[in-house]
């Protein structure tokens, strides 16, 4: 039987100056302790409403049938007139260390709802874009490939994108697209992780710290919402937003809560950090930069 959240308590903080000593109690008889606590998550979050999600309408805009927004955090896309679930989209507002909703994350778009992805975008005048999936992986597809193959502008509905630029590199590519939509342009920035297997943790961990800090160089703490994405948009995704909270916290306090962390993303988005091996890589990544490995983006 699950307790409600209101009776299991919500955050665990830990002082930095005793997480390496933390860390080792926690993986001690293999990871026992990580065990325990990531199964005291299982249940957050569970039992909120999705039901503009279930409607006959909106069930096809799903990737996965069983990954489902929750309508108190849904991001809602202007409607257009009166057609029904024309603003649905499988994406969730969720909390990062700037702000109660800095993040917009979603699943890996369908080709049916590639533009309904570039509406979001463009509507919730987000400036980055963070794909943490290839769009094909093990023979399987993961993500549409929303984006131009070219340097000519290709249209998703009544928004134009174009490669300006790209930057790639062993793990990641970056790339800037220019958006249009009427009159309007912006420069939309597009941070994709290539190497991170689904269900897995990037290889070794802290490629992942410096994925973070190669896009904290270009994108600020005030420009939000940022949009970020994986396949189904829980796993991956809540691993990289966790990651780029405690990177950003560790500067101005003496405590890291990556259980508390996990706990506040799971109630705007279901399984939001999907395994307990992407639970304790979070915590991985944090002992190399307490231990001052040089992991620096370098790009
Ligand atoms: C079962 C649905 C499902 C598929 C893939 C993932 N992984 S991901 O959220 O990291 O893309 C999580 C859940």
């Amino acid at each position: 039987m699950s307790l409600p959240d209101s009776v299991i308590e919500t955050s665990r903080p830990v002082r930095i100056e005793n997480f390496s000593n933390h860390y080792r109690i926690m993986s001690a008889d293999s990871d026992f302790r990580f065990s325990e606590e990531f199964e005291e998550l299982k249940h957050v979050g569970r039992d909120q409403p999705c039901t503009f999600a279930d409607l006959p309408c909106n069930r096809p805009k799903n990737r996965f049938t069983n990954i489902l927004p929750y309508d108190h955090s849904r991001f809602k896309l202007q409607p257009v007139d009166d057609e029904e679930g024309s603003d649905y989209i499988n994406a969730n507002y969720v909390p990062g260390y700037n702000s109660p909703r800095e993040f917009i994350v979603t699943q890996g778009p369908l080709h049916s709802t590639r533009d309904d992805f570039w509406r979001m975008v463009w509507e919730s005048n987000s400036r980055a874009i963070i794909m943490l999936t290839r769009c094909v992986e093990k023979g399987r597809e993961k993500c549409d490939h929303y984006w131009p193959y070219d340097t000519m502008p290709v249209y998703y509905g009544d928004i134009s994108v174009q490669i300006l630029n790209e930057s790639r590199y062993p793990d990641w590519n970056v790339c800037e697209f220019m958006v249009c939509r009427g009159e309007q342009q912006r420069v939309v920035r597009h941070f994709h992780f290539t190497t991170w297997p689904d269900f897995g943790v990037p290889n070794p961990p802290h490629t992942l710290v410096r994925f973070v800090r190669a896009f904290r160089e270009r994108v600020p703490p005030d420009q939000r919402p940022i949009v970020v994405h994986c396949s189904a948009g829980v796993g991956r995704s809540g691993t990289f937003i966790c990651l780029d909270r405690i990177l950003q916290q560790i500067l101005v306090s003496d405590y890291v809560d990556i259980f508390g962390i996990v706990f506040a993303m799971r109630k705007e988005r279901v399984w939001m950090v999907q395994t307990e091996q992407q639970y304790i890589c979070i915590h991985q990544c944090l002992l190399a930069v307490l231990e001052g490995k040089d992991l620096s983006s370098s790009t």
